[in-house]
């Protein structure tokens, strides 16, 4: 079997074609959509999320401020900052760009930024909504992820879908979302025995771990589903996923390549999420 690859590049590029009409309508309600993007330091894999994210939202007609500080910015010195953004009522969307520096808190900038604007959904408030299934604000990769099964009609009720890895941002919440659309859901981590017998019995495959070609044919089900959700950069800087492409390409169904995957479409979810939060600020006024 050869699968067919999802590009989130170009299903990204529908959406956000979408998003700029539905901007533009927006706009003749006197609703500009604003987010608010926060930086600290100058990792340049950092800089390059960043950088994607100012271009998506200028294409889409979303308002968005960049704010860059330096790599010894204090905790206190953030956290007045998003006090500031929270009472702003121009501003719908933050985003603290992580990791952050080891002298911050990362759980305290967190909790600190109102789950209204929290369009990461990383707040626990979000987390907690998310959880129980009800209207929030998703975390974007899982989204995105979601987003990417549905558009091409994969089906993900009564399946066995596998998450590698348990980060708060990417593994935990992708699983739960699965769960949530009634698949049967088990997790892998660095603990985890027997990983390659329960990978191989995964019809959908979710792979964040981290670690560069970590899952290659050998380790899938035939025609499995697989997401490729690894962001590593290897000694040329190229980008490269947690898994084998060109072995997995023979065996599974659907697999996602790593550039042009899962990354755009966190980007765009995250867009997406600014216009909800812009609606549902200007519905309370
Ligand atoms: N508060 C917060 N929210 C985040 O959503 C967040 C974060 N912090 N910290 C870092 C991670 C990573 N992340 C990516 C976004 C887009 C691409 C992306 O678009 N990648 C392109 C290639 C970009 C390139 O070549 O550098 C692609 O896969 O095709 C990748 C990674 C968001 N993150």
């Amino acid at each position: 079997m050869t699968a067919e690859i999802i590009y989130g590049s170009e299903l990204a590029q529908s959406l956000r074609d979408e998003m700029k009409e539905e901007v533009t309508e927006l706009k003749k309600q006197s609703i500009v959509p604003k987010l608010v993007v926060v930086l600290i330091g100058d990792d340049p894999a950092s800089k390059s999320y960043v950088s994607g994210k100012e271009k998506a939202a200028q294409y889409i007609g979303i308002d968005s401020e960049l704010i860059l500080l330096p790599s010894d910015t204090t905790e206190k010195d953030l956290l007045d900052r998003i006090d500031q953004y929270n009472q702003d009522e121009s501003i719908n969307g933050i985003l603290v760009q992580l990791p952050l520096p080891d002298q911050i808190d990362e759980q305290k900038v967190i909790e600190a930024i109102s789950p209204e604007k929290d369009v990461d959904g990383f707040h626990p408030i979000n987390i907690g909504r998310m959880l129980t299934n009800q209207d929030t604000f998703l975390p974007c990769t899982p989204f995105g992820i979601l987003t990417m099964l549905k558009s091409k009609s994969i089906e993900i009720e009564g399946k066995h879908a596998v998450v590698l890895g348990r980060s708060h941002i990417v593994g935990k919440p992708v699983g739960q979302l699965l769960l949530n659309e009634n698949a049967t859901v088990t997790y892998c981590h660095s603990r985890t025995k027997n990983l390659k017998e329960i990978t191989r019995s995964a019809d959908i495959l979710i792979v964040a771990i981290g670690r560069a070609s970590m899952i290659d044919a050998d380790d899938i089900k035939e025609g499995a589903t697989v997401i490729d959700v690894g962001v590593n950069r290897t000694e040329e800087g190229k980008l490269t996923g947690d898994v084998d492409f060109e072995s997995v390409k023979e065996k599974a169904s659907y697999l996602t390549p790593v550039p042009k995957g899962v990354g755009p479409m966190t980007i765009t979810m995250l867009m997406k999420n600014t216009i909800k939060a812009a609606i549902r600020h200007n519905s309370k006024k």
